[in-house]
């Protein structure tokens, strides 16, 4: 698939999830490219068919780019439970178990999934695999990231700190930690592996995402049209 098709396939994901967005839902949005698409149709459907509904933005990357689509924010805080939530992802396997996080907002992106009633995962086909075995973003705590890397090369990955593209040194997320890539091959048994990770003190969180399969709607956008895979 190339960078066109790839765009167009994205497109068609993120725009199908938009017009499942009814007026007055608070809807959860998620960091990355494919998102993105779905917050320019919400824009849309907000500009021309004056669609009524409130954002809770997963980063500082998304709150910009819904400002900029006119969808007006709020927080957790406000609004504990959502209706729904869009969010992409790296990796979706058939169980519908993800990887998330290569954008580094798979912390809040995780709290957003838990606290909406439904999640609409958007990707395009590439990220439709049989096993998971993308690497494992995990946010770790700067003060603990040695300690933390240890464990998880105990767990059988080479951690590797995330460091940033446009300039040096390590990636820092939105909520002031740092990223440590791990790469754990084909994931077997990614309950057990998320679990584990989750006891390492300093571990913040993972983007393996196994808990919300009954919620979770996968949009796989195609060149024309879309997919949509669920369990319920
Ligand atoms: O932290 C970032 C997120 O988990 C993204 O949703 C994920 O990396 C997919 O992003 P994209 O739609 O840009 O491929």
């Amino acid at each position: 698939m190339d960078k066109a098709q790839q765009a167009a396939s994205k497109r068609n994901a993120g725009y199908h999830a938009a017009e499942m967005i009814k007026d007055g839902m608070v809807i959860g949005l998620g960091t990355g490219s494919t998102v993105f698409f779905a917050m320019e149709r919400l824009g849309e459907r907000i500009a021309e068919d004056g669609l009524s509904i409130t954002g809770v933005p997963t980063s500082y990357q998304a709150a910009i780019r819904a400002r900029r689509y006119g969808i007006p924010l709020s927080s957790l805080d406000e609004h504990p439970k959502l209706d729904t939530a869009i969010d992409g992802a790296d990796q979706a396997d058939p169980d519908l178990r993800l990887i998330k996080g290569r954008g580094a907002a798979l912390l809040r992106e995780k709290c957003v999934c838990d606290a909406a009633r439904e999640v609409l995962i958007v990707v395009d086909p590439t990220k439709m695999v049989e096993t998971l075995n993308a690497p494992v973003p995990v946010e770790v705590l700067p003060f603990a990231s040695a300690p933390v890397s240890r464990r998880l090369a105990a767990l059988g990955a080479s951690p590797v700190l995330r460091e940033g593209v446009k300039k040096d040194g390590p990636v820092v997320t939105d909520n002031g930690n740092f990223i440590l890539d791990c790469d754990f091959g084909a994931i077997m048994d990614p309950e057990s592996l998320e679990t584990a990770i989750a006891a390492i003190p300093g571990a913040l969180e993972c983007g393996l995402f196994t808990a919300y399969r009954e919620k979770i709607t996968v949009i796989v956008g195609e060149e024309k049209g879309c997919r949509v895979v669920s369990l319920h």
